[in-house]
């Protein structure tokens, strides 16, 4: 065998072999291709405001807007600019130069003065190659800012071959022009590049002009000083980013340079019931250049309700999704925003409780979807999250505590918070704890199952169970005990009657001392296996539990007079159709009685009356 030397080495890459990759796969979106140009020609003007913010450029400036073109016919698109234009050793350094960027050069060259960096879009030194993305001959046609210098005209096929020679032109700028390939001719249409340009450059910092109009607004509020800023602002820029939405309920303006940069104004919208569908609106913008309205990875999943924009150069853009959730910066702004929010509101509980309050219905999803997501966000929404009893009383956490402590704490000293999801159907068991004098919330919204069960788990010696998860002196047990009408025979007798008229076998029945004035038969639901169905429920998968129908028990009001009658009935057949008619009685109280089961109650009440 032949031995083998040890040796080091650079490793060769063949343009020829590289380019067609760079140009086809450098993005999974071709439209990119006029964010990348239009961003260059942004940056090119930039670059010449600040030259002659450094006195190194005295000229004329004049109107410094950019332009993007189109020519059906020629099936061409340029994008122009008046920025500071290119020589012809320019274009051999940064456009001949694949990964050579002159953006990174400038910032580099100018870092240490004011906006030297901050203004500048480009880094990489890659994005005018995305042309190649749609276009099959680019040309460039360009005239620098310096004093004597000639136009130059560049062109290149997308093969490896360029051209560079002399130019006419005698105004300041650049021309780039794209000859648009077969294949991409979707580009060569007014109604696509209008598109493109809108969703990309809205709020690019300097004027984009496309058939004759300015489509962007070059200072969009998230750049500018909150203390300018009015109410009015804000709203209006809420319609320019969502035209058909209702006005959001309040604002938060993000302002962070250190230690990483970020700006930005987070809306809090209507929320209702529906917060799936508000997903997905926050904007993200680097240096005023739309990237992406995927924020899943930089903004945590709750805060997704919020609307808005978030710009930051310090976000890396060109990386996978795994790199970015493991991004220390991201990690930061995660943090970051999520203390801002809870700030913002914890700042309006304080200064405006009864505005707080009204607001509640909307911010209160968005606020316990928070508190059961984030533990951070939790330790500071303790304070000014809010809970609503059937009665419209707001009440936070503590305040709740203090309310109910007297009335409604067990024998074992546990706190017994009670609750409905449904007001109207659980009524007759809300007049029970009424009658108790206990206190009922309300909480009925999408996210209540996992918000209870968050409650249960950071309040100590707290319980939340659902009005209709036990007779009412079982809800909250208390020392006294309720004397039995019934003997423990007579209740033995009541049991088997019982279970003999019933046909679900999801039920178990118990005879238990309750007031008269409870029903003679209660159907209620154990918090802990309806809360399993529930939460299957909610994420839509079977489990254990699976085909189980919803578990409940029975309980006979032993010390109800009808239970007492009918155990005294003697007729065999009429005791059952007693027996039959208070369960139904209490199916129907629980809206279980339907369909053939419902026509015989009905027909047999009809008899009986
Ligand atoms: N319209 C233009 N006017 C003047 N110079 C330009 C223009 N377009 C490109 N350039 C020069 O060519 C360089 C390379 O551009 P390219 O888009 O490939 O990279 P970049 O903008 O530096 O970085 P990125 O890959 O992040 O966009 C730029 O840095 C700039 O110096």
């Amino acid at each position: 065998m032949e031995s083998v030397a040890q040796e080091k080495g650079t490793l060769s890459i063949h343009t020829e072999n590289i380019f067609p990759i760079i140009k086809k796969f450098l993005y999974s979106d071709h439209e990119i291709f006029l964010r990348e140009l239009v961003s260059n020609a942004v940056d090119a003007t930039q670059k010449l405001k600040q030259l002659t913010s450094y006195g190194e450029f005295n000229g004329e400036l004049g109107e410094l807007k950019v332009s993007v073109k189109l020519d059906k016919e020629a099936k061409t698109i340029t994008v122009s600019d008046r920025g500071i234009g290119m020589t012809a050793d320019e274009i051999k350094k940064y456009i001949n130069q694949i990964a050579f960027s002159g953006a990174a050069e400038f910032v580099e060259q100018y870092k240490d003065k004011e906006g030297g960096k901050e203004n500048i879009i480009g880094h990489f030194g890659l994005g005018f190659y995305s042309a190649y993305m749609v276009a099959s001959k680019v040309e460039i046609v360009t005239l620098s800012y310096k004093e004597g210098a000639e136009a130059v005209r560049w062109e290149c096929d997308g093969s490896t071959e360029f051209e560079i020679g002399p130019a006419e032109r005698s105004e300041r700028g650049t021309d780039v022009i794209l000859h648009i390939a077969p294949d991409s001719e979707e580009f060569l249409s007014e109604f696509r590049l209008r598109e493109i340009l809108e969703k990309y450059g809205k709020f690019l910092p300097v004027e984009i002009e496309f058939e004759d109009k300015i489509i962007n607004n070059p200072n969009p509020i998230w750049t500018k000083n909150p203390a300018d800023l009015k109410d009015e602002d804000y709203l209006e820029f809420y319609k320019e980013l969502y035209p058909y939405s209702e006005d959001p309920l309040f604002w938060i303006h993000l302002n962070v340079d250190y230690p990483f940069n970020l700006t930005g104004v987070l809306y809090f919208p209507k929320l209702k019931n529906d917060f799936q569908v508000q997903k997905e609106k926050i904007k993200l913008y680097s240096r005023q250049v739309f990237i992406t309205d995927e924020v899943k990875d930089i903004v945590p999943d709750f805060l997704q309700l919020l609307h808005g924009v978030i710009d930051s150069p310090d976000i890396p853009l060109n990386v996978s999704r795994s790199y970015l959730q493991a991004d220390s910066n991201v990690k930061k702004i995660n943090g970051y925003i999520t203390r801002k929010v809870a700030d913002k509101l914890s700042e309006i509980f304080k200064n405006d409780r009864e505005g707080f309050e009204k607001k509640f219905d909307d911010i209160g999803l968005f606020v316990k979807y928070g508190i059961i997501s984030d533990d951070k966000f939790y330790e500071k929404a303790k304070d000014f999250c809010l809970v609503k009893n059937i009665d419209g009383k707001h009440f936070t956490f503590e305040e709740y505590r203090e309310a109910v402590k007297d009335n409604q704490t067990d024998k074992n000293g546990n706190q017994i918070w009670l609750y409905t999801n449904d007001p109207k159907k659980q009524d007759a068991f809300v007049e029970s704890a009424k009658k108790r004098s206990y206190d009922v919330l309300l909480l009925d919204t999408v996210i209540d199952p996992h918000f209870i069960g968050v409650l249960e788990q950071k309040l100590e010696k707290v319980n939340v169970k659902r009005v209709d998860a036990d007779t009412v002196d079982k809800l909250i047990e208390k020392d006294i005990t309720l004397e039995s009408v019934l003997s423990e025979e007579q209740k033995e007798k009541a049991k088997v009657l019982f279970e003999g008229i019933m046909e679900s076998k999801a039920a178990s029945v118990q005879v238990e001392a309750m007031p008269t004035d409870e029903l003679p038969v209660v159907i209620t639901f154990p918090e802990f296996m309806r809360r399993m169905t529930d939460m299957q429920a909610i994420s839509g998968q079977a489990s254990m539990f699976g085909n189980m129908p919803m578990m409940y028990t029975v309980s006979v009001n032993a010390n109800h007079p009808l239970t007492e009658k009918i155990l005294a009935t003697e007729d065999e057949a009429q005791q059952k159709e007693l027996a039959k008619q208070a369960y139904d009685l209490a199916l129907l109280s629980q809206g279980m009685l339907s369909g053939k089961a419902l026509t015989t109650f009905i027909q047999r009440t009809v008899e009986v009356l």
